[in-house]
């Protein structure tokens, strides 16, 4: 079996053109749809992530405000410059770039944003709502992941789906959306005893651990959807997954690839939860 390749990118670019229209619409009704970026030190890969969701936002018709800051920046002005954006009413959409420099402290950070403006869905009430199924921002990648099934017609009712890695951007929110749409997940993680035995098991295997060619064929059952969500930076500067590509696309059903998967995904869902938020939404669907 040949596992049939899940474009992340050729997906993020249909939905792109789509929330373009969207946006085209707002605007015509006098809405200009705005999002806000916080971008605290001088990480490369943090200061490429932001050029792209600035470039992204500027194509689709979304103002974009950046603020980059150096990391020398304290933790309260840092909560100010929150505390200004969210009284900003032109400002729909509000973002800290993560990760943080060690002297911030991200749950204040992330708690301080307003919960209607929170469209990286990472609020602990929007957490909270997604986890009471009520309606809420949702993580970008999750989201990101949910549509890429959705593309594919993976269906996750009545699957069993399993997901390695548990932080709270990736692994727990990706669990809670697949269990809200009825599928069954285990979680696993790196106190897990035999990975292998519980992984084999799984119709959709999430991978976000963050740990180069971690699953192999033998982790992955025949027919499987495998999503990689690994983004490690090798030392020849190529990127690779969590996933043995290579040998896993020859036993899985689906599979995504690193890069070109779940990144563009993860700007894509960020345009449309800004989208949603100018609207006064937290979804576009309707
Ligand atoms: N506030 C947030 N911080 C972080 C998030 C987030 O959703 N919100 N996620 C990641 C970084 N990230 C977006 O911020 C992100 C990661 C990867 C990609 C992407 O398109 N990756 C490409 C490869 C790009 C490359 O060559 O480096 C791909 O996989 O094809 C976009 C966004 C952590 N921080």
């Amino acid at each position: 079996m040949t596992a049939t390749l899940i474009n992340g990118k050729q997906i993020a670019t249909q939905l792109r053109s789509e929330l373009a229209e969207q946006v085209t619409e707002l605007v015509s009704k006098g809405v200009q749809p705005s999002l806000a970026v916080i971008l605290v030190g001088d990480d490369p890969a943090s200061h490429s992530y932001v050029r792209g969701k600035e470039k992204a936002c500027e194509k689709a018709g979304i103002l974009s405000i950046v603020k980059r800051h150096p990391s020398s920046l304290k933790e309260d002005e840092l909560l100010a410059e929150i505390d200004t954006l969210n009284e900003d009413s032109s400002v729909h959409g509000i973002l800290v770039q993560m990760p943080l420099p060690d002297h911030i402290s991200e749950n204040a950070v992330l708690e301080r944003i307003a919960v209607d403006k929170d469209v990286d869905g990472f609020h602990p009430v929007n957490a909270g709502r997604l986890i009471t199924g009520k309606d809420s921002f949702k993580p970008c990648t999750p989201l990101g992941i949910m549509k890429m099934l959705e593309f594919s017609g993976v269906e996750p009712k009545g699957k069993h789906a399993v997901v390695v890695g548990r932080s709270h951007l990736v692994g727990k929110p990706v669990g809670q959306l697949l269990l809200n749409q009825d599928a069954t997940v285990t979680y696993c993680h790196s106190k897990t005893n035999d990975l292998a035995s519980i992984t084999r098991q799984a119709d959709i295997l999430i991978a976000a651990v963050g740990r180069v060619n971690m699953i192999g064929v033998e982790h992955v059952k025949p027919g499987a959807a495998v999503i990689d969500v690994g983004i490690n930076r090798l030392d020849n500067g190529k990127l690779s997954g969590d996933v043995q590509f290579d040998e896993v696309q020859e036993r899985a059903g689906w599979i995504t690839p690193v890069p070109g998967g779940v990144g563009p995904m993860t700007i894509t869902m960020l345009l449309y939860n800004t989208v949603a938020a100018a609207r006064g939404k937290m979804s576009n669907e309707s």
